[in-house]
């Protein structure tokens, strides 16, 4: 029997909630960010990168979130359209606010930084009469990104949406994707991180964003499995911590775990990787794949787009993914 049941009759399979924002990717890669001029503008926020990343892959994927009310806020809004995603619950926010910014510094494949611009933003102007039963009701698997929670009226609506989609048999999916820039202090991220880790049923962060978790608490385990056995006991199924080139180890709550190895790259930059693996890992496990072979599928979806300039733009088809493991598993 699976470890996660998906409620198979729903209209719609994912909805993604969080950060609709704009990434601004270096054109002049292998330079500093004092140095860089020109930037290439896409569609950005790691919760809305993976709903695309799952709308490509052809799962119907609708989305919770509020956008600006400007040009930058609408751009979002039609890129998430032309990609057949539902923005029934996108809406325009009218306070003044901003859509969050990332530059990325591309200074070599291996070093890669972000800086986010996110005074005033209105992805975190998200309100808890945002959040529909009826919308919620209708999915299959809801994905929260941690960074929603930084600041009130979004982390309210957070709960609001986990506690809508627990009523509903809704799976829930959290991802940590911790981003320093919102949160006022480590503890205050750890903790409400927390409280929403332990109503979700898959975990997925990297092994700094779990410490961060266990922080405020005690000492760290500082050890996957120890790690993972602490939200078994409260209600996750599947928990998988991310180690960026060396891969991934998932652990499920029956007591196996699962090394996820990487697919070489010729990597242009670092970010996007664990976007586009958390798009191709999910679909998978709601196509009701085995944890190996859809660890399988996020690396090779993650190898495309870390060879790619952008994030979004670049989460690759299933066809595309399947290509890259037919490749490697014949040589
Ligand atoms: N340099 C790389 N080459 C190939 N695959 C990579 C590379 N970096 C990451 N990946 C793949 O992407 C997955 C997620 O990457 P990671 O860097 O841990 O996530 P994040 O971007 O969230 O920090 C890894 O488990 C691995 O499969
Ligand atoms: O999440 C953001 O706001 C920025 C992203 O769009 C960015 O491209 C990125 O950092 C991707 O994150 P990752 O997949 O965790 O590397």
């Amino acid at each position: 029997m699976s470890l996660i049941t998906f409620e198979l009759n729903r209209p719609m399979d994912f909805i993604g909630l969080g950060r609709l924002c704009i990434d601004l990717n270096a054109n002049e890669i292998h330079r500093p960010m004092e140095e860089t001029r020109m930037f290439t503008k896409y569609v950005g926020g790691s919760p809305a990168n993976i709903t695309i990343a799952i709308a490509r892959l052809g799962l119907k994927a609708g989305f919770i979130g509020r956008v600006s009310d400007d040009q930058h806020g609408r751009f979002i809004t039609h890129y998430l359209e032309k990609e057949g995603i539902d923005t029934a619950s996108v809406i325009t926010d009218k306070s003044g606010s901003v859509t969050g910014l990332a530059f990325t510094e591309i200074k070599s494949p291996t070093d890669c930084s972000i800086l986010m611009y996110r005074d005033n933003v209105a992805d975190l102007k998200l309100e808890p009469g945002d959040v529909r039963e009826d919308y919620i009701r209708q999915a299959k698997a809801i994905m929260i990104s941690g960074t929603a929670l930084a600041k009130s009226p979004s982390r309210e609506a957070v709960f609001k949406a986990v506690d809508l989609a627990r009523k509903h048999n809704v799976v829930v999916f959290f991802d940590i994707d911790y981003r320093p820039w919102t949160w006022t202090s480590r503890d205050e991220t750890g903790i409400y991180c927390s409280l929403v880790a332990e109503k979700s049923d898959v975990i997925l962060g990297g092994r700094e964003e779990f410490d961060l978790l266990e922080a405020p608490f005690g000492p760290l385990q500082q050890d996957d499995r120890l790690t993972a056995e602490r939200w078994f006991a409260h209600h996750a199924k599947i928990v998988l911590v991310k180690h960026g080139g060396d891969g991934s180890v998932a652990f499920t709550k029956d007591g196996q775990s699962f090394t996820g190895t990487t697919f070489p790259a010729n990597v242009v930059k670092t970010f996007g990787a664990g976007d586009s693996f958390a798009g191709a890992f999910i679909y998978g496990l709601m196509n009701g794949w085995d944890i190996a072979r859809s660890q399988q599928f996020g690396a090779a979806s993650a190898s495309i787009v870390v060879s790619s300039h952008s994030c979004s733009d670049a989460m690759p088809t299933a066809e595309q993914i399947q290509a890259v493991i037919d490749k490697h598993s014949s040589n």
